[in-house]
């Protein structure tokens, strides 16, 4: 593995899969990744994908570097050929080589700007990374994509040791404009496995066909929900009417009345998360959600240990 940014360059997502499985079986960990050193810059907040990949990282006795754009440094500039006299300090061409020398392997988190689709689905930010790193990237979730999410959320499907599981990914309701990435993700690779994969979302919020397509969809939940052993929530805003979170004549909220629908389905998520506006308490406090947050740290091991004796 070079870099990791899509299930694309994952030769056998299933393999990867159970190689995270026996990195949380294992707990004796090889030491591949002494004398390495990672950076991970962060464009945006997170908790759980800096915490789980700096301790993957020390697992397997590497440095790790964090840093946090705009917080911490320049302004950065993304445009080619702009005369830099406003108030952009560095190009991203130029922070990208130098971080690159300081490291050997780089995490990238970048999330969409749901102003301009094309830029966002050209992964404007993520590809100048791969463009100018001379050292493999990682996602920590870009503008259309979370591979360390899908592959922790995965491997959580995983260990319940149910054969074709069906399991479905339902819209659901959040205050905020949010990015598309979590549930495109976990489309392309959920469709690597054995699942029954059913997507539900309401009208107006279909996801790019790139992600969706021979996907069963449906715009009513409760029948969707019906037979799931893992239901899925994730907020998403609309792609057509791109970034707009057009109204919603229905309550989405996961309640505990409607995850008894469901063939005793587990709930999933993969946090940060809005008590009571995407489901409720109960539901969140009888789920899986802390197994996948978890799952992340093995996940983000297994990445890394590929990455590492690939270099
Ligand atoms: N990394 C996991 C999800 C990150 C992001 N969620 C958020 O920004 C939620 C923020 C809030 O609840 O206001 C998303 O949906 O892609
Ligand atoms: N699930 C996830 O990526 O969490 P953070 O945004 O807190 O990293």
């Amino acid at each position: 593995m070079n870099n990791f940014t899509s299930v694309n360059e994952v030769a056998n997502p299933n393999k990867l899969v159970q190689q995270v499985l026996d990195i949380k079986q294992n707990t004796s960990y090889p030491k591949v990744g002494e004398n390495k050193s990672l950076a991970l810059i962060f464009f945006n907040p997170s908790l759980r994908t800096r915490m789980s990949t700096q301790k993957a990282a020390q697992n397997i006795g590497m440095d790790v570097t964090m840093m946090n754009i705009d917080a911490d440094t320049w302004n950065i500039e993304f445009e080619n050929g702009t005369v830099m006299d406003g108030s952009t300090q560095e190009h991203i061409k130029d922070a990208v080589q130098i971080i690159s020398g300081y490291c050997d392997l780089m995490g990238v988190r970048t999330f969409a700007n749901l102003q301009n689709r094309h830029k966002d689905y050209e992964e404007e930010v993520l590809s100048k990374f791969l463009e100018y790193s001379s050292v493999p990237i990682i996602s920590l979730e870009s503008a259309i994509r979370h591979p360390l999410q899908s592959l922790a959320d995965l491997t959580t499907i995983a260990e319940s040791k149910i054969q074709k599981p069906k399991v479905v990914l339902s819209w659901v309701p959040h205050p905020k404009k949010l990015p598309q990435a979590v549930a495109n993700s976990f489309l392309e690779w959920i469709v690597e496995t054995d699942a029954e994969i059913t997507l539900t979302h309401p009208k107006g919020y279909e996801l790019s066909k790139e992600f969706t397509d021979g996907i069963p969809i449906s715009n009513n939940q409760k029948k969707a929900l019906k037979n799931a052993d893992f239901i899925y929530a994730k907020n998403w805003s609309s792609y057509s009417n791109y970034g707009q979170t057009p109204e919603v004549a229905q309550n989405w909220v996961i309640t505990a009345k409607k995850m008894n629908l469901s063939n005793q389905g587990k709930f999933m998520h993969c946090l940060p998360i809005r008590r009571n506006v995407v489901a409720s308490d109960e539901v969140i406090d009888n789920s899986l959600v802390y197994q996948q947050a978890k799952n992340r740290e093995h996940a983000a091991q297994a990445v890394l240990q590929n990455i590492v004796e690939a270099l």
